[in-house]
């Protein structure tokens, strides 16, 4: 079933008489896509999983789920489940009995209760594993186990608090693939929680970054990470070159004394913007062929490519990625497309940036 399952308008989350921890969000959740909430420890990630859940209450605003404000319904009574970041597994139960304890509780009978969890174990790829006491799984299986638990109980929304961060890199990323192609074989709505943007870029439909309560971007994992709308977002979604410029008209931008072709629009002339380029956009040229004139400071291996550190003849430090070396000291040329360049205007914030796209679409098009 398509459209929206989960809506929060305006919603404000203060503790006692602190500041507010979520300061007016608004979003639109779709049935059965993967959503991230995306941003830095204390921005209130958690918050909003824990209202959604009915383990919090907001201080103002609504929150509709299945478009019925649910501010003041009980968490038990909510098609929601949570799969935390310890898992909460009980310790002294066996596997089935971890899967099967919400059907016990809701008084099921026992050949139900069995189909359903052999069901969601088989989900997980754990049928065998049944009599096993979870204190004895790798973090990976009780990883498995506590999404069992939650997926039996046949949620409209799994909501997951960073769930993978107790693993090791290579399970991690192996659990990456497993939760993806599992959100999609259900088709039941995730909303994932993390501070990690590779994992957040890697497996969601839809990103919500996230900065001091608020959201400050939204969009799928390539709009955010090709058409950051400010200089929080940028820093936050990958590594970027930011530099001060300003736009002299559309689809020219001055930095450093030096015009460049780019392919940005819709802004003032003589405007002040920020300037971003991605290091792995930036290509290693010879002095004549660059469009940037540096210097080597600084290079190191990193296994697919080298991260060399250089500086322009301002002062300004620049980062690239490539598999090319270059020697520490020298003098080398930076060459990029003008599609590599993103000019950002300063302090943007999301609706401004879509009324911009906007008048720059219907600017576009009157040429046609
Ligand atoms: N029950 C509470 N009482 C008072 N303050 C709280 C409570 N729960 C959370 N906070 C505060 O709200 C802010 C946001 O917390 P939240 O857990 O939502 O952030 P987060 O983005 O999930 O962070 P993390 O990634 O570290 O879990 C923090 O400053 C936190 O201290």
């Amino acid at each position: 079933m398509e459209g929206t399952i989960i809506s929060f308008d305006e919603v404000i989350k203060q503790y006692d008489d602190e500041e507010a921890v979520l300061k007016g969000v608004s979003f639109e959740i779709e049935r059965g896509k993967f959503y991230t909430l995306l941003g830095p420890s204390g921005c209130g990630k958690t918050t909003i999983l824990r209202l959604i859940a009915g383990f919090a209450e907001p201080t103002a605003g609504s929150i509709y789920l299945n478009g019925k404000v649910i501010n003041h319904i009980p968490a038990n009574e909510r098609q929601v489940n949570t799969v935390f970041q310890d898992y909460a597994l009980f310790p002294h139960l066996n596997v089935f009995e971890n899967v099967a304890f919400g059907l016990r509780i809701k008084k099921l009978k026992k050949d139900v209760i069995t189909q359903k969890v052999q069901e969601a174990l088989r989900f997980v790829n754990l049928v065998g594993y049944e009599q096993r006491g979870v204190s004895e799984m790798s973090g990976g299986q009780r990883q498995r186990v506590a999404i069992a638990r939650a997926i039996v109980n046949e949620p409209q929304v799994l909501l997951l608090d960073e769930p993978l961060s107790a693993l090791d890199l290579k399970l991690r990323t192996e659990m990456q693939y497993i939760l993806r192609e599992m959100q999609q074989r259900l088709g039941i709505t995730f909303i994932f929680v993390t501070h990690d943007q590779e994992e957040a870029l890697a497996m969601s439909d839809w990103i919500f970054v996230m900065n001091e309560g608020r959201i400050e971007q939204s969009g799928t994992p390539n709009d955010i990470y090709d058409e950051p709308i400010n200089r929080f977002v940028a820093d936050f979604i990958g590594e970027s070159n930011i530099v001060p410029g300003v736009m002299i008209e559309d689809y020219v931008v001055e930095w450093g004394g030096h015009r460049f072709e780019c392919v940005d629009a819709g802004l003032k002339a003589n405007e002040a913007v920020e300037v971003v380029i991605r290091p792995e956009d930036l290509e290693i040229a010879t002095l004549e062929q660059g469009k940037l004139k540096v210097r080597v400071d600084s290079q190191l291996f990193r296994g697919v490519h080298y991260e060399i550190c250089c500086y322009d003849e301002s002062g300004h430090e620049w980062l690239v990625h490539s598999t090319r070396k270059v020697t520490v000291g020298s003098e080398i040329g930076l060459y990029f497309d003008p599609e590599a360049i993103h000019v950002m205007r300063f302090g943007e914030t999301e609706e401004e940036f879509d009324r911009r796209l906007e008048a720059y679409g219907e600017v576009e098009s009157h040429e046609e």
